[in-house]
């Protein structure tokens, strides 16, 4: 049997961790928990080349794909502007990005993140 190997978790992902675990305590009804599928959202995956949620944000941290806070918070980012690009301006949905956006950007600044960039090499 093959014995998997536990993955020491870096301060990156540890960090990256906090910051999503607060993104999510502001998305409470999930809109944007898991991928947009085409039944809910017709026509989605041909409007929207480049989706992103925050279970796919999870997987990326745990895989170690974001090499610095920047990255992690591009993927954020893309994740709200195809939901304001998708959905028109008076949906739940556009108004709820938008609030998500503006919210996760304070997240990530350096005075509630910065703590932490002291114990990186
Ligand atoms: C994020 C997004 O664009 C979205 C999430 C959802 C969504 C997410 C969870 C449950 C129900 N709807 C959605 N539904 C229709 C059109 C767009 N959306």
């Amino acid at each position: 049997c093959v014995i998997r190997k536990i993955q020491e978790r870096t301060v990156l992902q540890k960090m990256l961790e906090h910051v999503l675990k607060n993104i999510e305590k502001k998305d409470p009804q999930q809109f944007f928990a898991w991928p947009v599928t085409d039944n809910i959202a017709p026509g989605y995956s041909a409007i929207i080349t480049n989706p992103m949620d925050l279970s796919t944000m999870r997987q990326k941290i745990d895989d170690n794909e974001y090499k610095d806070l920047q990255d992690f918070m591009e993927d954020f980012k893309l994740m709200c502007t195809n939901a304001m690009k998708y959905n028109h301006a008076d949906t739940i949905y556009y108004k709820a990005s938008k609030k998500l956006l503006h919210a996760g950007l304070k997240l990530a600044l350096p005075e509630k993140v910065g703590w932490i960039l002291q114990f990186m090499p």
